[in-house]
């Protein structure tokens, strides 16, 4: 594996603003790539206070595809803000390859890129090549060496026969790509990506998901990716960090998280499920499927449970008097460990933090957590154009 190290072979550094002899700018440390200690952001004062990521820690290895979930106000967006230094965090850390960027934000930000919101800045005027060029010389990188690494990612994307043609003139799933592109020109070796398939086809969606895992893999590039699409999470991603009102609710790889959760799946099949039980159990179990039959016998219903949840599915069952035609165990998928870690779809607004009652952060009980469903949501969110919110 090449290491990225924030320069183009045969470009020149990165631009440096501390020449600190305790950390010389290299990215070619033990350091994690990304270490985010204690953050913690509040929005407003007194009743209006909104404490948006909440004592959050976490450390990203080099060449790791991270993957940041959690229901809309969750506090994805406020915490990867944090770490770019676009918010200030209230309290905690972030160090970039080991570099501090409060201290020396110039020097940590050279080796990170971001696409934000699905999108980025690009020149719509000009061409591709040349906002490609445009980012890599802001990136700190010389555009005249970048160009055989610019076509090669333009090639990649499927994008090199459109590299003269100007950005406005592309559909918008080859802006996006283009996006990415240019947050790849100047060869950072960390990656922020906010919902970075968005809009796309599925051609290009998976071309894009491709090259994220490529570059991981064979270039060490390290992406933290945020998305409500939990397919391109478990496709890309190596971890995912799952956020519910502002804490972290699970951190785990995907793997450990499908298999080794408190998840299971159950699907049953009864003659007596109606329309009406099956609006019971959605109130108090995390059902992922359901079905009544059209000809009035019964229907099926799939369930997220833990070895708890088990006992007090089939007990509920047994106390409505329905009868088992049919059980089986089914696989649980990223969906269904985020319904179960959060008790809410990914789509749906999260809970506000439920208290210092609930010291795992993991929102209480199921029925808790339903609870709080119907609660009053948070502040919407405020989408500054730049600079650093305090
Ligand atoms: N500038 C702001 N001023 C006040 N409140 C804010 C601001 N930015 C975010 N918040 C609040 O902080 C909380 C977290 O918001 P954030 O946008 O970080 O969540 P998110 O997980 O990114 O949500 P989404 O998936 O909808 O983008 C929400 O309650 C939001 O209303």
């Amino acid at each position: 594996m090449t290491a990225r190290d924030g320069r183009v072979p045969g470009g020149p550094p990165a631009s440096s603003d501390d020449p600190d002899p305790a950390t010389d700018g290299s990215t070619a440390t033990t350091d994690p790539a990304v270490s985010v200690a204690g953050v913690t952001k509040r929005f407003g004062a007194g009743d209006e206070a909104v404490t948006a990521v909440d004592d959050v820690s976490f450390t990203i290895e080099s060449g790791s595809v991270v993957g940041l979930l959690g229901p809309n106000g969750a506090g994805k967006t406020t915490l990867i803000k944090s770490i770019l230094g676009m918010v200030v965090p209230d309290e905690g850390e972030v160090h970039v390859h080991g570099i501090d960027v409060r201290r020396h934000p110039r020097r940590a930000y050279a080796h990170v890129d971001a696409m934000l919101e699905g999108a980025r800045n690009d020149y719509w005027r000009l061409t591709v090549r040349e906002n490609l060029r445009y980012f890599a010389t802001i990136g700190g990188v010389d555009p005249d060496s970048a160009e055989p690494y610019h076509d090669r990612l333009l090639d990649r994307l499927d994008l090199l026969d459109k590299a003269d043609t100007p950005v406005r003139k592309l559909s918008r799933g080859m802006k996006q790509k283009v996006s990415l592109a240019s947050a790849l020109a100047g060869n950072a070796s960390v990656l922020f990506l906010d919902e970075p398939t968005l809009g796309l086809d599925v051609e290009s969606s998976r071309t894009l998901q491709r090259e994220l895992r490529r570059l991981a893999e064979e270039e060490g590039l390290t992406v933290v990716l945020s998305s409500h699409d939990m397919d391109v999470i478990e496709t890309v991603c190596d971890r995912v960090i799952i956020l519910s009102g502002g804490r972290i609710v699970a951190d785990d790889s995907v793997e450990a998280l499908l298999s080794g959760g408190s998840a299971h799946g159950l699907a049953i099949t009864s003659q007596d499920l109606d329309t009406d039980l099956l609006a019971a159990l959605r109130d108090e179990f995390t059902v992922t499927d359901a079905e009544v039959f059209d000809d009035d016998s019964g229907g099926r219903i799939a369930v997220a449970v833990d070895s708890e949840g088990v006992y007090d599915l089939f007990g509920r069952l047994r106390s409505a008097g329905v009868r088992l035609d049919r059980i089986r165990s089914v696989e649980v998928d990223l969906e269904d460990v985020f319904v179960d870690l959060t008790g809410i779809d990914a789509g749906e607004p999260a809970p506000e933090s439920l208290g210092d009652d609930d010291p795992g952060g993991h929102g209480g009980d199921d029925s808790d957590r339903k609870r709080a469903r119907g609660e009053e949501q948070p502040t919407p969110v405020h989408r500054p154009d730049g600079g650093s919110e305090s």
